[in-house]
């Protein structure tokens, strides 16, 4: 099985403003990689260069073992699909309809919608929650919601890897869970990889077979187990003293914040 994603000491940024320093890194395939770090520290820029969606200063990504750089677009959409932090909505577009544009690599002027096509649309609206609101405009739908749209489109386009950024951004408690348990089972059950950007460091830890931490663009830590995660290593990321203690369910760690100055 080749390395669905990988990078070899990657520079990259915004014009000459360089972000991520020399990172090198491999995802591992049919996992869930999760990345955490501060505001700012680079993680959205690393995922959209994951996804060729940032210019490579130097260094090279490579997708199943090629150079990203040199696959074509349609392919690259067919193995890999990206959920951005946040998208503007088209104008009067229904659910059904902006899920649907999660099809648009396997569409061409000889092949058009097909039931195939169909299937993957209502099987994403079915995962997502979102069969009820099929034929809801999208403007007209809560936060949360339109957040279960992005991440419908996403699963539509039925890529093996899947990259999002924050995905579980204004979704109340249960649909954290639901959609981080759905992209869990995608990877267990559906041979899919995942790799995203989260906050909560404690979904992070519960859910992630990998985690990076990026600290001023740099890859400070990849950790295959979230049992090796510290708090000296939490303090170092983030400037934030915490203990850990162990879930007695999980046996996974959960962070605790020092809330005072006088825990120490
Ligand atoms: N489009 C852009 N043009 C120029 N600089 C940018 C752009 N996007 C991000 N940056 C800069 O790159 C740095 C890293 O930003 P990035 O969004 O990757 O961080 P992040 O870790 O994802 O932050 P957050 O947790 O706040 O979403 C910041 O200094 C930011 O100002």
């Amino acid at each position: 099985m080749s390395v669905p994603l990988a990078t070899e000491h990657l520079c990259a940024g915004y014009d000459k403003h360089q972000v991520i320093h020399d990172v090198t890194l491999t995802i591992p395939a049919q996992k869930t990689t999760i990345i955490v770090g501060a505001n700012g520290s680079g993680k959205s820029t690393l995922l959209h260069t994951l996804a060729r969606l940032n210019p490579i200063q130097s260094g090279k990504v490579f997708l199943e073992g090629t150079d990203l750089s040199q696959r074509k677009r349609r392919d690259v959409a067919k193995r890999m699909s990206f959920l951005a932090q946040s998208s503007p909505i088209p104008d009067n577009i229904s659910v059904s309809a902006l899920v649907a544009r999660g099809r648009y690599p396997w569409q061409s002027l000889l092949y058009q919608w097909s039931q195939q096509d169909e299937n993957a649309v209502n099987e994403a609206l079915q995962v997502t929650g979102l069969i009820a609101f099929k034929d809801h405009p999208v403007a007209t739908l809560s936060g949360g919601q339109r957040q279960r749209c992005w991440i419908a489109m996403t699963l539509a386009q039925q890529t093996p890897i899947l990259l999002l950024d924050e995905p579980t951004t204004y979704l109340d408690l249960r649909y954290q869970v639901d959609i981080l348990t759905l992209l869990q089972t995608l990877t267990q059950q559906h041979n899919k990889t995942v790799v995203m950007v989260l906050h909560d460091l404690n979904f992070a830890l519960h859910f992630a077979d990998k985690l990076l931490f990026v600290k001023d663009g740099k890859v400070i830590a990849q950790l295959d187990d979230a049992n090796d995660c510290s708090a000296a290593l939490i303090e170092e990321t983030f400037g934030v003293r915490t203990h850990l203690v162990t879930d007695p369910h999980t046996h996974k760690p959960i962070v605790v914040p020092h809330w005072s100055a006088d825990e120490s």
